[in-house]
């Protein structure tokens, strides 16, 4: 059994809203097993946290790791030009080594904000599996499925052989969920059949959802209905649905989420960036909808950084509400945290016995912690991600003071840089 014991920790207890002081906490294999005040045994590995502050390593809700190829390449557009005349046109020439290194690279930038789970729509990701297992975070990956220009019936072999190869894989940290693209990309009767494959996996479906003002003015025109009640009305708000962005939905749809399993995922920097709009987060919270938060591509956004993404979905919402009490830190934390573990299925994003042991140590010499006023208000308001020292996912240390141990960094820089120069000469 391999055992690690934090000693001296202070840490976010996320349930009860405040830092606990002075613990110590045991993991044994891949689980706390205990959180007392003082804890003396033999374990494989004892690290003095006296000086860091622990949390729940965090879940990123929506990304596309393979997006970091086309990092500062198409800026300045909105959603749907960005898309279509300058995305797809290059990820159609994107070879599935080029789809594993630029995945690498935003694993890596996720680990360095502290992040143990994320849950990626793309392709190839029968190599981000790979890559996911190598690096030793956790993965909910989603295949992105369309139909509109044809090869809908290939992407469900695929699919079905991802889920066959790589569901519950590298120890469980991998699960594999249908995601049709969004209701532009794929037609009705696509979206029924991936409902359908979704239920005979484990119920989970993702999606992009309402995310600009033509979607929603498309939808009212082709279906006389909003792009929520569309998808409702289809069923597919009968599964465990992740909806990422949510940005224009109407007060009806917002009642309706708020009785379904559906986790609209916020995208506070993609949303700004691409002119998208701005989320009604606030009402979705007074909803008690369950709300994710991801960073979206580094394409749109353009970093993997879920700490800066804190930040600033905090503090917009403020601005766009005309109220300082909206979207408080902790709120954002439970998004991160919490709701993560809830979205995701994993038994983490909480500091407890018996859940998975997946935490971030932060330094909290760091200036950002200082003076120590609130440690919750500075996690959202005053730190930022080179705070972040280490992580542990799933019992092990994968990051230790800032350096990560699992997978090599520069080299993965090197053959992002590589592959980049290749792909646009392609
Ligand atoms: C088929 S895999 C996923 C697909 O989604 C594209 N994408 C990236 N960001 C967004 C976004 O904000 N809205 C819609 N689609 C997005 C990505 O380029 C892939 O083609
Ligand atoms: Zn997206």
């Amino acid at each position: 059994m391999n055992m690690i014991l934090l000693k001296n920790v202070s840490y976010l207890n996320i349930e009860k809203e405040k830092i606990e002081d002075n613990y110590d906490i045991l993991i044994e294999n891949n689980k706390i097993s205990k959180i007392s005040s003082k804890i003396d045994i033999k374990a494989d590995k004892i690290i003095d946290c006296s000086g860091k502050l622990a949390v729940p390593a965090y879940t990123n809700g929506h990304t596309h790791l393979g997006m970091t190829m086309m990092r500062n390449l198409a800026d300045d557009l909105d959603l749907n030009t960005w898309l279509n005349e300058k995305i797809w046109p290059v990820e159609d020439k994107l070879t599935s080594e080029d789809i594993y290194w630029a995945s690498m690279l935003s694993i890596v930038e996720n680990i360095k904000s502290g992040v143990g789970t994320v849950y990626d729509m793309y392709y190839s990701m029968d190599r981000v599996s790979d890559g996911i297992i190598e690096s030793g975070i956790r993965g909910v990956l989603t295949r992105g499925m369309m139909d509109i220009s044809g090869g809908g019936d290939e992407r469900i072999d695929e699919l079905l052989e991802l889920y066959k190869n790589y569901h519950n894989s590298g120890n469980g940290r991998v699960k594999i969920v249908p995601a049709p693209h969004s209701i532009y990309t794929c037609s009705k009767e696509y979206l029924i059949k991936l409902m359908d494959i979704a239920a005979s996996f484990d119920g989970v479906i993702n999606t992009h959802l309402s995310e600009t003002k033509k979607e929603v003015e498309d939808c009212l025109k082709e279906h006389s209905t909003t792009p929520a009640k569309y998808l409702n009305d289809l069923g597919m708000f009968d599964l465990k649905v992740v909806a990422a962005h949510c940005v224009h939905l109407t007060d009806e749809e917002i009642d309706l989420i708020s009785e379904k399993d559906v986790y609209p995922i916020y995208n506070p920097s993609s949303n700004l960036k691409l002119a998208s709009g701005f989320a009604p987060i606030d009402e979705m919270l007074k909803k008690g909808i369950k709300l994710g938060i991801g960073t979206d591509g580094s394409s749109s956004n353009n970093n993997q950084d879920l700490i800066e993404e804190m930040h600033i979905g905090s503090i917009v919402n403020k601005a766009v509400t005309l109220d300082a009490t909206s979207v408080p830190a902790i709120e954002i934390l439970k998004m991160a945290t919490l709701n993560g573990g809830k979205l995701t299925g994993f038994n983490n994003g909480i500091i407890v016995e018996n859940a998975l042991a997946d935490i971030a140590l932060y330094d909290l010499n760091a200036l950002g912690f200082t003076p120590k006023n609130n440690m919750i208000s500075a996690l959202c308001y005053s730190t930022n991600s080179n705070y972040v020292t280490d992580l542990i996912v799933d019992g092990k240390v994968i990051m230790e003071n800032r350096e990560i141990l699992t997978v090599d960094e520069e080299k993965i820089k090197y053959e992002v840089n590589r592959l980049t120069e290749k792909l646009l000469k392609r």
